[in-house]
């Protein structure tokens, strides 16, 4: 089977090309090629589609062999790789994902794709479609939620995909070995959840850290970065409207909650390498 090894800054992926490759169970495949020790090594598995209703469609399956519903920074990897690979010669691409059509602008410098504006949709804040347990369906902003011995503030937000966002100093310093999975498992996510620990550096600056819901921690999440946007304007750090720097372990998204909900993001993809394995 050819592949191709993408990251979206540091956000890597085996990206197989379904027009050409047949994929009979991307869940156990995903496990076994993402293991950097015996497979190819990866945070996961994306599939690039036919799609009767967009130009292209993706799915997404994390270390663990889970489907998850979108990956941000896949879109773009995908973006970049449907233009440079000749699948299409358009800038303004359509792609179907688990959570809808997305958006993408690509922006280029000659044949080359250098970064991409994707609109991935309106966030979601009401818990039960989150999903999150919560004795209101009001928007889950900075509610105590004890977490193993320690009682953190937590805002939930789906774009897509589920998060909870906690704001805090120090994120270098967390052990998110220990920390990640007892928010990826506690009780209150039925589908479980994927977690930021965010430092506010200024009204238009984030610092972000991600523990990925069957991934583990990676070096950055497109989803999880539009999350901590949205919850940093929830919670009165930033400005709707403008662009927020959100500065990842792997390198840097701005991403804009608009006024209507929406919520854009921009940054850069880039092909790591191409390959070939048995099966
Ligand atoms: N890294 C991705 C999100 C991948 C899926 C996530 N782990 C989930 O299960 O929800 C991104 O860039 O958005």
């Amino acid at each position: 089977m050819k592949f191709t090894k993408m990251q979206g800054i540091g956000n890597d992926y085996i990206y197989v090309n379904c027009f050409e490759e047949q994929v009979v169970n991307p869940e156990q495949l995903s496990v076994r090629l993402s293991d950097r020790r015996f497979g190819i090594g990866g945070d996961g598995l994306i599939l690039i589609m036919p799609s009767q209703i967009a130009d292209f469609k993706m799915r997404i399956f994390n270390a663990d062999g889970s489907e998850a519903m979108m990956c941000g920074n896949g879109t773009r990897c995908i973006g970049k790789y449907v233009y440079e690979h000749g699948l299409t010669n358009k800038t303004h691409i359509t792609l179907e994902t688990n959570s809808g059509i997305k958006y993408l602008e690509l922006h280029c410098t000659g044949d080359q794709v250098t970064s991409v504006t994707v609109d991935m949709g309106k966030a979601i804040l009401t818990p039960r479609e989150i999903p999150v347990e919560s004795d209101s369906q009001e928007p889950f902003v900075a509610k105590p939620v004890q977490v193993g011995d320690r009682l953190e503030r937590l805002t939930c937000v789906s774009v897509g995909n589920p998060h909870a966002v906690v704001f805090c100093d120090r994120v270098e310093d967390l052990d998110l070995e220990k920390l990640g999975p007892l928010f990826e498992h506690h009780a209150i996510f039925p589908d479980r959840v994927n977690t930021e620990f965010v430092r506010v550096i200024d009204d238009h600056t984030l610092q972000m850290r991600v523990w990925e819901r069957g991934s583990g921690e990676t070096l950055a999440c497109g989803t999880g970065a539009c999350a901590t946007t949205v919850a940093a304007v929830l919670n009165g750090y930033c400005p709707q409207g403008e662009p927020i720097l959100v500065k990842l372990r792997g390198g840097d998204l701005t991403i804009t909650y608009q006024a209507d909900g929406t919520v854009m993001m921009t940054g850069p993809a880039e092909e790591v390498f191409q390959g070939e394995i048995n099966l």
